[in-house]
């Protein structure tokens, strides 16, 4: 009889010797060097790079000079010299880099709640006289408020496609929600909390032949999973620039509108930064020409400097790269969660197939809740999502195999302890 002690120690230190292996054969681990980390700093594993991406030592240093050198330096000139067109240059690397999309329908401003309800709005303009916005009661909180609020501001209904949580939305279930009163369909690519990775271009085709348009929410995929919003023949998209981006805490949002809406739709914040000829302060809005009608106010400029340093990396990683990794990734994750954590009652709420799986892993169990804030004293960091899941959010271009390694051992030390504690207590 195999000695369990021995076998489990065995694998111990084979899957150690996996991640030492993984990451020596790691086409991408020179990135990780280019991180930030704070000397002396606590964490021993960073997991949840799908919430907060790791700063760039690029960005410290870019972000003091702009300071130094651009705002002291240019002043309000800085404007002319050409902070002006960030919202659509940066707008357009991001497109080329992680969005399938080619240059002038994307522009980076407000937060993505903001974005969204624009962008919802204006998509609304294809479809008069339809009455159902559809979308799925496991999208992101702020996706299902905004669209409560675009049903109520308009007179629409909300028809809800019932997403297992654990899963994602299919083709097929968007099939069966839409009809010929479909106005919009919203939904997200990768699923905030499984990491389910919706089929974009099948679900786009399904809203289309009932005449509808579909805004995706992007947030879990941009800088992760390619997206191909022009091969899709995509209408609307939204995203986030603080994930796997790496644009900080409160970076803002990119909005795509295909070039063949431009002209047929119009967002509803009428600001003087998406008029014609801004600085010609006439009276009336005409909106600017193209993707640029969908800014408002005043580019933000600040926070869109670390953009500049993540997206000269992504170009040179190369999407396809990031991805092949990120695969890697989560398929370890998932490896370690079987050897060492299903056996003591956690439930593995991601996809097992890694076509239908983004770039984070979801693991549930009744207490994680609690074990995630002592993960976090113990310099792990994953986050928590009600009512039971820990997310392993993996970022390819800053984490190694072994910190996932060290992480998910730390999880399993407090898993088996958790496990025995209840069984102690029964
Ligand atoms: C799918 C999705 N949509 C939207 C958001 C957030 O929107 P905001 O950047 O406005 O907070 C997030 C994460 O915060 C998200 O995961
Ligand atoms: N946007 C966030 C924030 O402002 C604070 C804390 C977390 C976040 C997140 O990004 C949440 C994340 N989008 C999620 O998928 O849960």
């Amino acid at each position: 009889m195999t000695d369990p002690v021995t076998s489990s120690a065995r694998t111990q230190d084979d899957l150690a010797r996996r991640a030492q292996e993984l990451d020596a054969a790691d086409p991408l681990r020179a990135y990780r060097d280019h991180f930030l980390t704070p000397e002396g700093g606590d964490v021993i594993a960073y997991l949840d790079g799908n919430s907060l991406g790791r700063p760039l030592a690029a960005t410290a240093e870019r972000m003091e000079r702009f300071v130094a050198e651009e705002w002291a330096g240019r002043l309000i000139r800085g404007w002319t010299d050409g902070w002006l067109d960030w919202p659509q240059s940066v707008g357009d690397r991001i497109a080329a880099a992680a969005l399938g999309a080619a240059a002038g329908q994307t522009v980076v401003a407000d937060s993505t709640t903001v974005m969204l309800y624009k962008l919802a709005r204006a998509a609304l303009d294809l479809t008069p006289g339809r009455h159902e916005i559809v979308l799925d009661t496991d999208n992101f909180p702020t996706d299902r408020y905004v669209l409560e609020g675009i049903a109520a501001e308009r007179g629409l209904r909300l028809r809800w496609i019932e997403a297992d949580p654990a899963a994602g939305v299919t083709d097929e279930q968007v099939a069966a929600a839409v009809g010929p009163d479909t106005a919009l369909v919203v939904l997200s690519h990768v699923a905030y909390r499984s990491g389910h990775l919706a089929d974009g271009a099948a679900i786009t085709r399904t809203a289309h032949a009932a005449g509808a348009p579909v805004l995706w929410d992007l947030c879990h995929s941009a800088g992760s999973v390619p997206v191909r919003l022009d091969a899709w023949e995509a209408d609307f998209a939204v995203g986030c620039t603080y994930k796997y981006l790496n644009g900080g805490p409160g970076a803002p949002a990119f909005g795509y509108i295909a070039r063949r809406h431009q002209d047929a739709t119009q967002q509803p914040v009428w600001g003087w930064m998406g008029r014609k000829d801004a600085f010609e302060m006439e009276q009336g809005y005409v909106p600017a020409p193209g993707v640029r009608s969908a800014l408002s106010g005043t580019p933000p400029i600040l926070a869109m400097v670390p953009l500049l340093s993540s997206l000269d990396m992504l170009e040179e990683a190369g999407i396809e790269a990031v991805r092949a990794k990120s695969v890697q990734l989560t398929e370890f994750s998932l490896e370690l969660a079987h050897a060492w954590l299903t056996e003591h009652g956690v439930r593995v709420a991601s996809p097992l197939a890694a076509d239908e799986r983004g770039g984070h892993v979801t693991l549930c169990r009744a207490d994680f809740r609690e074990l995630t804030q002592e993960l976090w004293k113990r310099g792990v960091v994953p986050d928590f999502r009600a009512p039971d899941g820990i997310r392993i959010g993996l970022a390819p271009l800053s984490t190694s195999y072994d910190e996932v390694y060290r992480g998910m051992a730390v999880l399993a030390d407090l898993v088996r302890a958790g496990a025995k504690t209840s069984a102690d207590a029964r």
